[in-house]
């Protein structure tokens, strides 16, 4: 029997502090502990909505396709700000299969066939309401249709970066690849090279 099996959580009250690209609240939660202890809790909550990636691996040549393009927050805490990461987008209302085909066109140019479903995963779960569906897919050289860089009207401005499989986690070590959702396909990506055919 698990430590929780009392504990509860009951919703109070909400307060909208912000909502303009994202929603940010404040919430008050009556949390019931594992000791049957009831205490108010104030929680401050991002409202992300879905989002999914791919790993994009390209047997012949032994490569991943991945995109560079800027993010403020790395900026903000002195990371590198041209980060390396796998395509990925939010769903805009779409079902995470068909996100994550229309954002891998948009941001690289690929035209994925069969994709493979993997696991979904909480990015940040103490602030942020974040779900990342993870998927994975092999491509080849015939399936790059366009060449990718993200939407001109959204301002996006990416390059499309193809890494060596075996050189990936020297660079997740040295920290050229630094984001949590890339690093975590990279590593599914050589846990499962042998499949990945
Ligand atoms: N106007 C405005 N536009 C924004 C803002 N933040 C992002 N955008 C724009 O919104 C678009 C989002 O692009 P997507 O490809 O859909 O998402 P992403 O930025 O690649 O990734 C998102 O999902 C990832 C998970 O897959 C997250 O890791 C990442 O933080 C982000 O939420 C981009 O054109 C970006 O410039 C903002 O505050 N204001
Ligand atoms: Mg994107």
């Amino acid at each position: 029997m698990s430590k929780f099996e009392k504990a509860k959580a009951d919703i109070v009250s909400e307060k909208t502090l912000a909502d303009q690209w994202t929603r940010l609240s404040t919430f008050e939660v009556d949390y019931t502990d594992s000791r049957g202890e009831q205490h108010r809790l104030k929680r401050e909550v991002y409202h992300r909505t879905p989002a999914a990636c791919i790993l994009l691996y390209d047997p012949s040549h032994e490569t991943v396709v991945l995109v560079r393009q800027y993010r403020l927050p790395a900026q903000l805490v002195g990371e590198p700000a041209w980060m390396i990461e796998v395509p990925a987008g939010l769903l805009d209302g779409d079902d995470p299969e068909a996100a994550i085909r229309r954002e891998a066109m948009e941001e690289t140019g690929f035209r994925v066939r069969d994709v493979r479903f993997l696991f979904k995963a909480m990015t940040s779960p103490g602030s942020s309401t974040e779900v990342i569906h993870f998927f994975a897919a092999v491509i080849d050289t015939s399936d790059r249709v366009a060449d990718g860089g993200g939407l001109a009207e959204e301002h996006e401005d990416i390059e499309v970066v193809e890494v060596r499989l075996s050189d990936v986690m020297a660079m997740i070590e040295k920290g050229d690849i630094h984001d949590a959702k890339t690093i975590m396909l990279l590593q599914w990506a050589v846990l499962n090279e042998a499949n990945l055919r």
